[in-house]
């Protein structure tokens, strides 16, 4: 019996976010601090609803939109990264990483409960905070695809099936 599936994909121009980061490699090695013009591509999959489409991909655009405007122009922290220590105050952030330290506005920084800023964990954060946010509106994925590329021709993908 032949199967159909339907996806869905959005993808804009708009959806950079320029950030700065670093990740830890190699048990103990780390990046100097660097920046991304990071883009994100969003997939999900599932039957045809009472309209015969899968999700309005509009609402989706405008989630992913501004997500990526939430992360713009900010430097991303993993705080679960065992190598960082990475500690808030109200209005500023300290990061140390072996000899090396950093002290930021707390609005410059956006904390993520991830474990490095790799594009693969990036795309996995954008995946949660977009299937939270399909959810509310009562429809669940049986796929939710999350692309970041960090670069041209660089990217890691996030895939969750339910
Ligand atoms: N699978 C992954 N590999 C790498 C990641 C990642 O997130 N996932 N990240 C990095 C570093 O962030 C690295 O800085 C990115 O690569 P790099 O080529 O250095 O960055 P650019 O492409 O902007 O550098 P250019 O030399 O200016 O092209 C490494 N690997």
């Amino acid at each position: 019996m032949p199967t159909e599936r339907y996806h869905v994909r959005v993808t804009k121009d708009s959806f950079i976010f320029s950030c700065a980061h670093f990740i830890t490699f190699n048990r103990d090695q780390g990046e100097r601090l660097h920046g991304h013009n990071y883009r994100v591509a969003v997939e999900v999959e599932g039957p045809l609803d009472e309209n015969h489409y899968v999700f309005d991909f509009i609402a989706l655009r405008d989630r992913t939109q501004a997500i990526s405007f939430e992360l713009d122009h900010h430097v991303l922290l993993a705080t679960l990264n065992p190598l960082l220590s990475v500690e808030e105050t109200a209005d500023r952030v300290r990061v140390t990483f072996g000899q090396k330290e950093w002290l930021f506005p707390r609005e410059d920084c956006i904390l993520l409960p991830i474990e490095n800023t790799t594009a693969e964990l990036l795309a996995k954060w954008i995946a949660g905070r977009l299937l939270a946010d399909v959810r509310g509106r009562g429809f669940s994925p049986q796929v939710i695809r999350v692309e970041v590329e960090e670069n041209i021709g660089q990217s890691a993908i996030y895939e969750s099936r339910a």
